[in-house]
């Protein structure tokens, strides 16, 4: 469980986020959106332990979060791939650093890629990858560490439409296999109400959260088709017009 208590979190004296109490049950999917400059990466970077907190905590499992936490797997906005790696190499990064024995990372990590379907991809660098496949990649490595935390900041945001569901279908179906705690930062309403079973609206204007909704359809491809889901992207869509006036 993760709990958050009147975190506040500054770049020198701009206050971004001002005392937000938060708390996300284990196994559960959390999308965070707002507009841009609301804080929503710097949230997820406290999360991370990669920016600390100005004041308040971050509780992960009962440990306040002080740095890296080897249980946490961070997909950035960038992908973060080596570029003079191979997918192979980049997707096995994650345990070769943690001295994983090379039998063990060879089984682990053709699973994975198999079940990403890049496995006939492996020889190939970034470069020679769609955005798509890049990002495919980038949670292969995470997942190999075999994380009981997934932090996504925008992982899709660069791709295509069908793409882009495509890969929120792979987010959902993992999910539904390892029942892992997910949050994921997007800028997209259809996104965030389909990946999130709790949705956190940003306010920007008071660094703060605005609204907290509870979305009980997450898990099914096709939720996408459904009136509730049109329904609940309306609702957001409304509190985000109000939270950009
Ligand atoms: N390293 C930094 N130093 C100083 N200010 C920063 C730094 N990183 C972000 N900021 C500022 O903090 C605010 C929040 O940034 P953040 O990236 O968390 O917002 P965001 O909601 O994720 O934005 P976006 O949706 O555009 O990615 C912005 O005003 C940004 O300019």
């Amino acid at each position: 469980m993760i709990e958050i208590n009147d975190l506040v979190m500054k770049y020198s004296d701009n206050i971004i986020l001002n005392k937000i109490n938060l708390q996300i049950d284990a196994h559960e999917t959390c999308a965070i959106i707002g507009p841009s400059g609301c804080g929503k990466s710097t949230l997820l970077y406290g999360l991370a332990g990669i920016v600390k907190p100005a004041s308040g905590s971050i509780t992960i499992d009962n440990s306040i979060v002080v740095g890296n936490r080897k249980e946490t797997g961070v997909i950035l906005q960038t992908y973060g791939l080596m570029p003079w790696k191979t997918v192979w190499e980049n997707a096995s990064l994650g345990l070769s650093i943690r001295g994983v024995k090379k039998n063990s990372i060879e089984e682990k990590i053709s699973i994975i890629l198999k079940q990403l379907h890049i496995y006939d991809l492996r020889d190939q660098y970034p470069v020679q990858l769609s955005g798509g496949q890049r990002q495919r990649v980038a949670i292969a490595r995470a997942l190999s560490i075999e994380p009981d935390l997934l932090l996504m900041d925008e992982p899709f945001s660069s791709l295509d439409a069908i793409a882009r569901e495509e890969l929120q279908n792979v987010v959902v179906d993992l999910y539904n296999q390892k029942a892992m705690t997910t949050i994921i930062v997007t800028h997209s309403i259809e996104e965030a109400v389909f990946l999130g079973q709790k949705i956190i609206i940003m306010d920007p204007t008071t660094g703060n959260i605005k609204k907290t909704l509870d979305n009980h359809h997450f898990g099914d491809h096709a939720f996408r088709n459904t009136t509730d889901f049109h329904k609940t992207c309306v609702e957001v869509r409304k509190l985000m017009e109000v939270t950009s006036t």
